[in-house]
């Protein structure tokens, strides 16, 4: 990855970012599939990560991606029993899923809290054997796009300041069992395995997200501001509203 492939988009508002989201992931969805058959996209949860695939539902260029040669997969998950409001694949279903003829075997939930039970290691490692038996036996698929929110503390996924998880240079997913932000137990891709994406999308608005935004853009310490260390083989994007992209000088 080189800076060379991280562009910044700034846009007016975080209703157009969600629009230009959805428009741009109906694009690339689009021109993987083209290329290589199938496609990969990773989700995220968040505010302006959900808005974007509520965007998307209503969006009817929708139409142009063969929904049914997609795999959905979550770069992170609250560990949490399944259907619970929380999760962040029962947010993206609400959103978007339910309106796509997605093949169900394509859909990849991360393990629920009631079925894989409450260890978070066991869930994680559940999710890697199933990223790591798409990709044919080992590591992750090659992610067409692999979308992250970041978080005002500079989290991306379930990736936190101060934690040991950012610095995980084995596993492609690991079992959090102490968020700062609610609820603890959650799994993570790791930044690895987030690597492994053709496309990194940082997707922030609002004007909580500048400080965070700026000091990933300034390329801080990963340890400081994980999203500082979230890039993609061949792109790295950070779609910002204004608000969020006030405090960036470039
Ligand atoms: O907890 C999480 O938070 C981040 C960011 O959420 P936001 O509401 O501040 O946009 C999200 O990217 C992550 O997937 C989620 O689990």
């Amino acid at each position: 990855m080189t800076t060379a492939a991280r562009r910044v988009l700034v846009h007016p508002s975080a209703e157009v970012l969600a629009n230009a989201v959805a428009a741009r992931l109906v694009t690339a969805l689009a021109d993987a599939q083209a290329e290589r058959g199938e496609a990969h996209v990773v989700l995220t949860g968040g505010t302006i990560g959900t808005r974007a695939l509520a965007a998307l539902a209503q969006s009817p260029a929708r139409e142009a991606v063969d929904w049914s040669r997609v795999h959905v997969w979550w770069g992170d998950e609250r560990h949490l029993p399944a259907g619970d409001a929380d999760r962040n694949c029962t947010q993206a279903e609400e959103a978007l899923l339910r309106h796509l003829p997605l093949r169900e075997e394509n859909v990849h939930l991360p393990p629920a809290a009631d079925g894989a039970g409450p260890d978070v290691d066991a869930a994680a490692r559940a999710y890697a054997g199933e990223l790591a038996a798409a990709a044919g036996g080992d590591g992750v698929p090659d992610f067409d796009v692999l979308l992250l929110g970041v978080g005002p503390d500079g989290h991306v996924a379930s990736l936190f300041p101060g934690q040991e998880f950012v610095h995980e240079a084995q596993r492609t997913v690991v079992g959090v069992p102490d968020s700062p932000k609610p609820p603890p137990a959650r799994i993570s891709l790791t930044l690895p395995a987030i690597g492994r994406a053709r496309q990194v999308w940082l997707v922030a608005a609002g004007a909580e997200k500048a400080e965070a935004v700026a000091a990933g853009l300034a390329g801080a310490d990963v340890g400081s501001i994980p999203a500082a260390g979230a890039a993609g083989r061949e792109a790295t994007l950070w779609l910002l509203d204004e608000a969020a992209a006030s405090r960036h000088s470039g």
